[in-house]
C-alpha cells in the first residue's frame, strides 16, 4: 500500500509536493517451525520496537488515513530529524537483509533437514546390516546345530552298535574279553550293570513267586490225597455192604427167579466198575508222592540256581565296582574330553537318554537273563540253540555292523564335506561380519564427516547469521535513529498532508473550471492546428504542384519518357474470392505513388508521373495526356503507348468504348479544337493511318486489302515509311469514327477471335498533323502515335504451342525488344536495337528521336495478376528513367516547304505509282467519302524528312502543304 500524492499535470497552479510516504509491506516467506508464515513487514517491526501502536491500520488491517493532525503526531512521536530519503533507504535496506536473514535462516533449516536425512537413512542401514547379520548368525548356527546333531546321532549309533557287537563277544567269549572293551562303552557297562541289578531284582522276585506257588502246590496235594483216601474208603465201605447185600439175597431168594439173577448181575457189573475205579485209584496214588518230589527238587533247583544268581550278581556287583573303579579311573583319565564333551553335548544328552531308553527297551525285549540262566545250565540243549541262534544274530549284526560302518563312512564323508561347507559358511560369515565391519566403519567415518560437515555449515550459518544479525541490528539502531531523525520532517509531511487535504476537498471545482478552461483551450488550440494544418496542405500541394511542374519540366528538358499508370476497377471476369481482392493502394498525397501488396505480404512502391485509380475517369485521363496531344499541333513528334497485360485496359484507355472514348478519339478531337482555334493563322491538314502489327508483319487497317504485308523502309534522306501505307484526312468527329470503324472491321475481317487477336496484336493509329502559317508559310509537321500494344504477359504462362506459340514468341519479341530499346536508351548505348522488330523498328523516331514519348500502364489490381502487374509496374519505372533528350519543334520556313514540295513534284511528276498502290487508292476513295491519300507515310516525321519522294497523291492535297518548311 503507498500513499501517494499524484499532481496531474493540469493542476501546475497548485503547490507540487513529493510523494509523502511509501511503504513497501513486502511479504516474503517466513518459516516459522514447519509453517510458512509471512513475514511481518519492516514497519511493524520497527513499530514495534519503537513502541508505537500495535495495529497501524486499523481493525481491518487497512491502513487508515489519519483523521487529524493531532491523532498522527500521537501515534507517531519523533526524537530526532533525518531526512526522508535517507529514511527510504534505511528502510529498503532493512528490507533487504531481512529478506537476507530470512534466506539464510531457510537455508539452515534445509541443511539441519538434510543432516536429519542423513543420520536418519545411516540408521537406517546401520539397523538393516545388523538385521542382516543376525540372520545370517542365526542360519549359520541352526545350520550347524543341524550338523552338530547329525554327527552325534551318527556317532550314538556307531557307539550302539559297537556296544552290541562288544556284548555279544563278551557273551561268546566270556568275561575275561570284557575287560579290554573299549572305553567308549564305559557308559553301556554302567547300563549294563544297572540293567542286570535291575534283573536280578525281577528274577528275586519271580524266585519268591515260584517258593509262594510251591508251597501252595503242597497244601493242595495233602488236600487231594485225604479227599482221595477218605472216597477209596467210602468205595470199599460201599462195596463191602453191596457183597453183604448180595449174600443176603442170595440166601433169601435161592438160585431159581430170572429178575432177581439179572438184578444181581448188574449189581455185580456195578461192584466189577466200582473194583476197577478203586483200582485205578490206587495206582494213581501211590505215584503223586513222586511228583511232589520232582517238584521239590526243581525247586530245590531253582533255589540253587538263586544262589548262584546271587553270587552271579554278587560277581557282577564286584565286577561292577572294579568297572567302577576302572571309570573313575577312565574318567579321571579322560576328565578334559568329558569336561569338553559335557559342555558340547549338553544339547545332546536329551538324545542320549532317548536313545537310552530306546536301548533299554529293546534290551528288555531281548531274552538275555534267560541267556544267561540258561547258559548257568551249560549243558543244556537250548543254551546250545541259543548259542546257535546268537552266533547268527552276531554274524547278523556284523553285517548290520558293515553296513553301519559303510553307512559311518558315508556320513563320515557327508560330515567332512559338510564341515568343509560349515568351514565356508564360516569363512564367509567372517568375511560378511569384515563387510560389514568395514561398511559400519565407513558408514560411523561417513556419518563423523557429515556430522562434521553439518555442524561446520550450521557453525558457519550460526556464524554468517550473528554476523548479519549484529549487522542488521546495527542498521536497525541507525534506522531507529535515523526514524527519529525523520520524524520532524514527518510531521511537516503530515501537516502538509493535510493541507493538501484541505485542498484537495476544493479540487474538484477547480478541476472543473481547469477542465474547461482546458477544453476551450484545447479546441482553440485544435482549431488552431487544423487552421494550420489546412495551410500546410495547401502550401503541400502547391509545392507538389510546382514540384510536378518543375519535375515535368526538367522530364522536358531531359527528354524523359514520362510513365503514367492506370489501374482499371475490377470486372466481372476477375470472379470473387481471395484471388479477386485487390493489391493496390495509393497515397493520399502524392498521386505519382502507388503500393502493389504483394504476395509475401509487403507493400512494393512504385514511383510513376501520374496515377490513375480505378475511379479515373476518361476525361481525367485524357486531361493529363491533353498538352502532349497538342504538342504534334507545334510540330512535335508525339508517341503514347499503352503497355499491360491483357485485360489490363489497354484498349478501354486507348480507344474505349463509342459513349466514352478513349485518348484516340479525343485526341484527334482535341487536335481538331486545337487547330480550329488557330484557324485564322494557320491551316492544318489532320491525316490519319491505322496499323497493326501481327506476328511481326504490318498490315494496313485501311487499305482495301488489309492482308497485304507492308514493310518499313528508311527513306535516302535518313527517314522511315512505310510504302503503300493508306492515310485519310479527319476533319469531323465522324470523319474519325468512321474511319476506326473502317480499321475495326478489317482488322475483325482478318481474324477469328478478335478479343484474342486486339490481345496479341500491336494496335498503331499515327496521325499527322501538318501546319501552314497563313500569313508567312511556314510548315509545321507534328506527328501523333497512339499505340495499343500487344498483352504483356509472358508466353509460357500462356502455354501456348504450334502457331500460338509463335505468336506469343513474336508479341514477346516485340515487347522484348521493346525493352531492349528502353534498356539501351537507359545506358545511353551507342547502338540501340530498334531494328529486333517492326514495332521498335517503327516508334524508333518516337523512342529515340527528339519526340514526347508517354506510356501508360495499365495494372488489374486483383491479386490473381499481382505478378504481372508488378512485372508491368518494374518495366515502367525503368521506362521513366530512359532520357531521349529534349524533343525539337518541326517546322519549316515557306521557303524551305517550297522547295521541297516542288522537289517533290518534281521526282513525283518522274515516277508513276505502283499499280497495287494505285488500285488500292482508288479503291479507297471510292470506299471512303475522306479524303484518302496514297502515299508512303514518315512514321517518325522526324526532322526534314516530311514526306517521301514517291508521295504520288500529294496533289490531292491543299495548295499550302507545298509550302516550305521552315527551319
Ligand atoms: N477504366 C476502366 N473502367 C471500366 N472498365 C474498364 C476500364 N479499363 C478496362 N475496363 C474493362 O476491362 C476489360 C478489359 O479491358 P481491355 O480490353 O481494354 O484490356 P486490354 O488490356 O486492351 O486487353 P487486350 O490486351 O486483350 O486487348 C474490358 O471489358 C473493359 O471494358
Amino acid at each position: 500500500m503507498a500513499y501517494q500524492v499524484v499532481t496531474p499535470s493540469h493542476m501546475m497552479g497548485l503547490k507540487h509536493r513529493e510523494p509523502v510516504f511509501k511503504t513497501p509491506m513486502t511479504f516474503s516467506p517466513r518459516l516459522v517451525g514447519e509453517q510458512a508464515r509471512p513475514s511481518p513487514s519492516r514497519v511493524d517491526v520497527w513499530r514495534e520496537q519503537l513502541g508505537l501502536d500495535d495495529d497501524p491500520y486499523g481493525c481491518n488491517g487497512q491502513p487508515d488515513m489519519p483523521s487529524s493532525d493531532e491523532e498522527e503526531l500521537e501515534q507517531y512521536q519523533p526524537q530526532e530529524t533525518c531526512s526522508m530519503i535517507e529514511y527510504q533507504a534505511l528502510k529498503k535496506e532493512l528490507e533487504e537483509r531481512n529478506s537476507q536473514r530470512d534466506e539464510l535462516l531457510y537455508k539452515i533449516k534445509m541443511l539441519n533437514d538434510k543432516g536429519k536425512n542423513y543420520k536418519a537413512r545411516l540408521v537406517k542401514e546401520e539397523n538393516n546390516k545388523k538385521q542382516q547379520i543376525k540372520i545370517m548368525r542365526k542360519t549359520h548356527e541352526s545350520h550347524l546345530e543341524a550338523k552338530q546333531n547329525l554327527v552325534q546321532n551318527l556317532q550314538d549309533v556307531i557307539d550302539e552298535q559297537e556296544a552290541k557287537i562288544f556284548q555279544l563277544e563278551a557273551e561268546i567269549k566270556g568275561d575275561a574279553s570284557r575287560r579290554s572293551k573299549p572305553p567308549s562303552a564305559v557308559n553301556k557297562l554302567v547300563d549294563q550293570i544297572q540293567h542286570l541289578e535291575s534283573e536280578k531284582a525281577e528274577l528275586t522276585g519271580q524266585l519268591l513267586t515260584a517258593q509262594a506257588e510251591l508251597q501252595n502246590f503242597r497244601s493242595e496235594k495233602e488236600e487231594q490225597d485225604r479227599t482221595t483216601k477218605s472216597a477209596i474208603n467210602k468205595l470199599e465201605k460201599d462195596n463191602r455192604s453191596l457183597q453183604e447185600e448180595v449174600v443176603g439175597l442170595r440166601n433169601s431168594q435161592g438160585n431159581g427167579s430170572t429178575d432177581t439173577e439179572k438184578q444181581l448181575l448188574k449189581l455185580e457189573q456195578d461192584c466189577d466198575r466200582l473194583q476197577r475205579e478203586l483200582s485205578e485209584s490206587r495206582r494213581l496214588q501211590p505215584k503223586q508222592p513222586y511228583n511232589y518230589a520232582a517238584e521239590n527238587a526243581k525247586i530245590k533247583k531253582l533255589e540253587e540256581e538263586n544262589e548262584h544268581l546271587k553270587n552271579r550278581v554278587l560277581e557282577l556287583e564286584t565286577d561292577c565296582a572294579i568297572k567302577q573303579k576302572e571309570l573313575s579311573d577312565l574318567k579321571l583319565k579322560h576328565k578334559e574330553d568329558i569336561h569338553r564333551l559335557t559342555s558340547e553335548n549338553v544339547g545332546v544328552n536329551k538324545q542320549l537318554r532317548q536313545m537310552r531308553q530306546d536301548l533299554t527297551s529293546q534290551q528288555s525285549k531281548e531274552p538275555q537273563v534267560h541267556t544267561k540262566v540258561e547258559k548257568v545250565e551249560v549243558e543244556s540243549e537250548a543254551s546250545k540253540k541259543a548259542l546257535a541262534e546268537a552266533m547268527a544274530e552276531k554274524d547278523k549284526l556284523r553285517n548290520q555292523i558293515t553296513t553301519y560302518q559303510r553307512m559311518y563312512n558315508d556320513s563320515n564323508k557327508q560330515l567332512t564335506a559338510e564341515k568343509i561347507k560349515v568351514t565356508d559358511l564360516e569363512k564367509r560369515l567372517k568375511e560378511y561380519e569384515k563387510q560389514m565391519e568395514v561398511v559400519k566403519s565407513e558408514m560411523m567415518r561417513e556419518m563423523k564427516q557429515l556430522e562434521q560437515t553439518k555442524s561446520h555449515a550450521v557453525d558457519q550459518a550460526a556464524k554468517r547469521a550473528e554476523e548479519k544479525m549484529m549487522s542488521l541490528n546495527a542498521n536497525y539502531t541507525r534506522a531507529k535513529l535515523g526514524l527519529q531523525m525523520l520524524w520532524p520532517q514527518f510531521t511537516q509531511l503530515v501537516k502538509e498532508h493535510k493541507a493538501l487535504k484541505k485542498d484537495m476537498s476544493a479540487f474538484p471545482l477547480l478541476i472543473k473550471q481547469t477542465v474547461g478552461m482546458t477544453l476551450k483551450e484545447i479546441s482553440k488550440a485544435v482549431h488552431n492546428v487544423s487552421e494550420y494544418n489546412k495551410e500546410l496542405v495547401r502550401k503541400y500541394k502547391k509545392e507538389m504542384q510546382l514540384r510536378k511542374k518543375y519535375h515535368n519540366e526538367l522530364v522536358e528538358l531531359k527528354g524523359n519518357i514520362r510513365v503514367f499508370c492506370r489501374v482499371r476497377p475490377n470486372i466481372r471476369e476477375d470472379g470473387s474470392g481471395q484471388q479477386a481482392q485487390s493489391v493496390v493502394s495509393y497515397d493520399q498525397d502524392d498521386d505519382g505513388l502507388l503500393f502493389i501488396n504483394n504476395k509475401g505480404g509487403r507493400l512494393q512502391t512504385f514511383e510513376m508521373d501520374k496515377v490513375f485509380t480505378e475511379d479515373s475517369t476518361q476525361t481525367e485521363v485524357f486531361d493529363e495526356v491533353k498538352a502532349l496531344v497538342t504538342c504534334c499541333v507545334d510540330g512535335y513528334n508525339v508517341c503514347i503507348f499503352a503497355y499491360g497485360q491483357t485485360g489490363s485496359g489497354k484498349t478501354y484507355t486507348m480507344e474505349g468504348p463509342s459513349e466514352d472514348p478513349g485518348i484516340n478519339q479525343r485526341g484527334l478531337m482535341e487536335l481538331f479544337r486545337e487547330t480550329a482555334d488557330r484557324a485564322l493563322e494557320w491551316q492544318y491538314d489532320i491525316t490519319v493511318s491505322v496499323m497493326e502489327i501481327y506476328n511481326e508483319m504490318i498490315r494496313d487497317l485501311l487499305s482495301s486489302d488489309p492482308s497485304y504485308k507492308m514493310e518499313v523502309k528508311m527513306s535516302p534522306e535518313g527517314g522511315l515509311y512505310v510504302p503503300g501505307l493508306t492515310t485519310i484526312r479527319v476533319q469531323s468527329v465522324e470523319d474519325i469514327n468512321e474511319t476506326f470503324a473502317l480499321g475495326h472491321r478489317n482488322r475483325a475481317t482478318a481474324c477469328t477471335n478478335m478479343n484474342e487477336h486486339s490481345s496479341r496484336s500491336h494496335a498503331l493509329l499515327c496521325v499527322n498533323v501538318i501546319g501552314r502559317n497563313k500569313t508567312t508559310g511556314a510548315k509545321t509537321v507534328g506527328k501523333l502515335n497512339l499505340v495499343d500494344l500487344a498483352g504483356s504477359e509472358r508466353v509460357n504462362k500462356s502455354g501456348a504451342d504450334g502457331a500460338r506459340l509463335k505468336e506469343a514468341q513474336n508479341i514477346n519479341k516485340s515487347l522484348s525488344s521493346l525493352g531492349d530499346v528502353i534498356q539501351s536508351l537507359r545506358n545511353k548505348q551507342a547502338h540501340v536495337p530498334y531494328r529486333n522488330s517492326k514495332l521498335t523498328y517503327l516508334l524508333q523516331d518516337s523512342l529515340g528521336g527528339d519526340s514526347k514519348t508517354l506510356m501508360i500502364v495499365q495494372v488489374a489490381p486483383v491479386e490473381k495478376n499481382v505478378n504481372e502487374t508488378l512485372s508491368s509496374l518494374s518495366f515502367a519505372q525503368r521506362v521513366r528513367t530512359v532520357e531521349l533528350g529534349m524533343a525539337s519543334k518541326k517546322t519549316e520556313s515557306s521557303e524551305v516547304a517550297d522547295l521541297k514540295e516542288r522537289l517533290a513534284q518534281y521526282e513525283g511528276g518522274r515516277s508513276t505509282p505502283t499499280k497495287g498502290t494505285s488500285s488500292r487508292a482508288t479503291s479507297a476513295v471510292k470506299r471512303n467519302k475522306f479524303t484518302v491519300f496514297y502515299r508512303t507515310t514518315s512514321i517518325g516525321a522526324g526532322g526534314t524528312h516530311g514526306f517521301s519522294p514517291d508521295l504520288h497523291v500529294l496533289l490531292a492535297q491543299p495548295p499550302h502543304h507545298r509550302y516550305g518548311f521552315s527551319s
